[in-house]
């Protein structure tokens, strides 16, 4: 497999400022291959996106501080992960990708390393299989410790991935809305389902992220504005937002980030709006002592 790059170097300063203390909590890091090995798993095959080169855009863009997901590529094996929040100076938090074999003692590694949720990822283009019942044995292990689950899944498997969720006893975080088809418009079938499905689960928040996946008409993301705009305003406690950079997968429509940070404000048109979903909401979950 060739090695993709799904990211653009000199990203356009954005637009619109950052409120201070803004969280971007959702990035990965890839890498470096030498260090920390891809999974024999893997879907794709990224070229290196390392810790120093997410703090170099992070500062850029105006953010302060980092969400590291564990990205499919590295499996279960979140050493790259690690030592991503390791050196940022205790700017990051993060979010494993864990076997279901995982022991009490490394459960309490990943804690002291910043780990505060677990991923669970349903897309069959990313992971092999998703077995339900292991999940929810991971999720209900690592609730007591206050963290949350970020699941990521696309529209057409939301019926009947439904009983899973109500059965996960701690925050639920979506990913990239569920992954709606934006096309369908703000009354839309899929995104009329997914509110329901926060208006019925109080526990259940999302990122209101991947305007570049989701957007048809592409940037400046029109239309990803006009059908997320209602979502933050209706669940104005329950969304966080994220660049997604290096955008895995992404290498035929290669975002700028300067760009995806000027959708904030549109999405979220008042302060106190971009304060909830930048600040307070993901503080809440990854920096609740603070
Ligand atoms: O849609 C994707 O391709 C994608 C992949 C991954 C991953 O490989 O972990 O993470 C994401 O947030 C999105």
């Amino acid at each position: 497999m060739s090695r993709s790059k799904t990211w653009v170097d000199r990203p356009s300063k954005p637009r619109w400022t950052p409120p201070p203390g803004a969280v971007d909590a959702h990035v990965h890091v890839f890498g470096p291959e030498a260090e920390f090995p891809f999974s024999p798993k893997a879907k794709y095959h990224p070229e290196d996106a390392t810790p120093e080169m997410l703090f170099a855009l992070r500062d850029h863009l105006g953010i302060s501080r980092n969400i590291i997901v564990q990205a499919s590529c590295h499996g279960t094996d979140n050493a790259a992960t690690l030592n991503g929040i390791a050196r940022s100076a205790g700017k990051a938090r993060g979010v494993a990708v864990v076997d279901p074999a995982i022991g009490d003692a490394e459960i309490e590694r990943l804690h002291e390393g910043g780990i505060r949720g677990v991923r669970f990822n349903f897309l069959k283009r990313l992971v092999d299989d998703a077995p339900k019942d292991k999940f929810l044995d991971i999720a209900r292990r690592i609730a007591p410790l206050g963290w949350h689950v970020v699941v990521y899944f696309e529209a057409d498997i939301l019926e009947e991935l439904e009983p899973f969720l109500a059965a996960i006893p701690t925050t639920i975080v979506v990913d990239h809305l569920g992954r709606p088809d934006i096309a369908q418009g703000p009354e839309g079938r899929d995104i009329a389902r997914f509110k329901r499905l926060l208006d019925e689960h109080p526990n259940i928040w999302t990122k209101v992220s991947g305007a570049e996946r989701l957007s048809v008409s592409g940037p400046p993301f029109d239309d990803f504005v006009e059908v997320i705009r209602p979502v933050v305003e209706r669940f104005p406690d329950r969304v966080l937002w994220g660049t997604d950079w290096p955008h895995p997968n992404m290498e035929h429509r290669v975002p700028d980030d300067g760009t995806l940070v000027d959708v904030i404000p549109r999405i979220a048109p008042t302060p106190e709006l971009q304060r909830k979903l930048l600040v307070d909401n993901p503080m809440r979950l990854y920096w609740p002592e603070q």
